[in-house]
């Protein structure tokens, strides 16, 4: 049985970030993921996280400036020795807040050269880290165009090639209906390798319950693989935060 995480960057954006963790356990989730925390002191979400009694699930590595612009560089060639410095940063971070996954991003970036960077780069900051669980994501090109991992069949070629117990699949369904349409028959492709799963609905990344997705198909699918892992609600509340989360009270 799969457990459920508030994303705070997107849930509960009514209240500053501090005091959406209360707010997050009070709606029933057990543990939270923020996409960049950089900006806030590792110690204080720590705190916020504990007296919520709330695992820190899921954060992600530094995009090249995190205020803006591309979703990380690791597929970026040239800037290796970057990727290094900034993924060291993000890994402090990670281990004082104690994050069960890290997801590292890719960036924009196309053709050979940046699988090459992108393969270098994934088995470098695995064994930089072996103790914590690394994902990777593809995301569809309609929201970000010219992101390099655009594809879970992509995503499997590249875990199964560095081929090392702490780098995974962070199964997001939203990306998947966007960008194969059958979420399930993408799920039993690649279900050995997922680490973490996301929901959102589609269109509109709304709320998981209404909309194109069979959440409840996708939900028998990954019951019978035996995932007891996290299920992040990643996904802008179509109105208010708690009006949008009947789907968490009959999960
Ligand atoms: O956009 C998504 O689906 C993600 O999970 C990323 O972490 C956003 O940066
Ligand atoms: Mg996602």
């Amino acid at each position: 049985m799969a457990r459920f995480a508030a994303n705070l960057t997107y849930l509960f954006t009514e209240l500053p970030m501090l005091q959406r963790f209360a707010a997050a356990r009070r709606a029933g989730f057990d543990g939270v993921e923020i996409l960049f925390p950089y900006d806030l002191a590792a110690k204080e979400l720590l705190q916020a996280a504990h007296s919520s009694e709330l695992s820190f699930v899921l954060m992600n590595t530094p995009p090249p400036n995190w205020a803006g612009g591309p979703r990380g560089f690791a597929a970026e060639p040239g800037n290796e020795e970057r990727f290094r410095h900034d993924f060291d940063r993000a890994l402090r971070y990670a281990q004082l807040l104690k994050v069960r996954h890290l997801h590292v991003m890719a960036g924009k970036a196309e053709g050979p050269d940046a699988r090459a960077t992108y393969l270098r780069n994934l088995a470098w900051a695995s064994a930089r880290a072996p103790e914590i669980s690394l994902t990777i994501e593809p995301m569809n090109r309609v929201d970000m165009p010219g992101y390099f991992l655009d594809c879970f069949d992509l995503a499997g070629q590249i875990i199964d090639e560095i081929d090392v117990p702490n780098l995974g699949l962070q199964f997001d369904v939203y990306q998947a209906h966007m960008i194969h349409g059958d979420v399930i028959d993408t799920w039993h492709r690649h279900a050995r390798n997922v680490r973490h799963i996301q929901i959102a609905g589609c269109p509109g990344r709304h709320e998981p319950r209404a909309g194109e997705i069979d959440y409840a198909g996708f939900f028998r699918a990954v019951d019978a693989a035996g995932f007891s892992g996290w299920v992040g609600a990643e996904y802008t509340p179509r109105t208010s935060t708690e009006a949008g989360l009947r789907w968490l009270r009959s999960a």
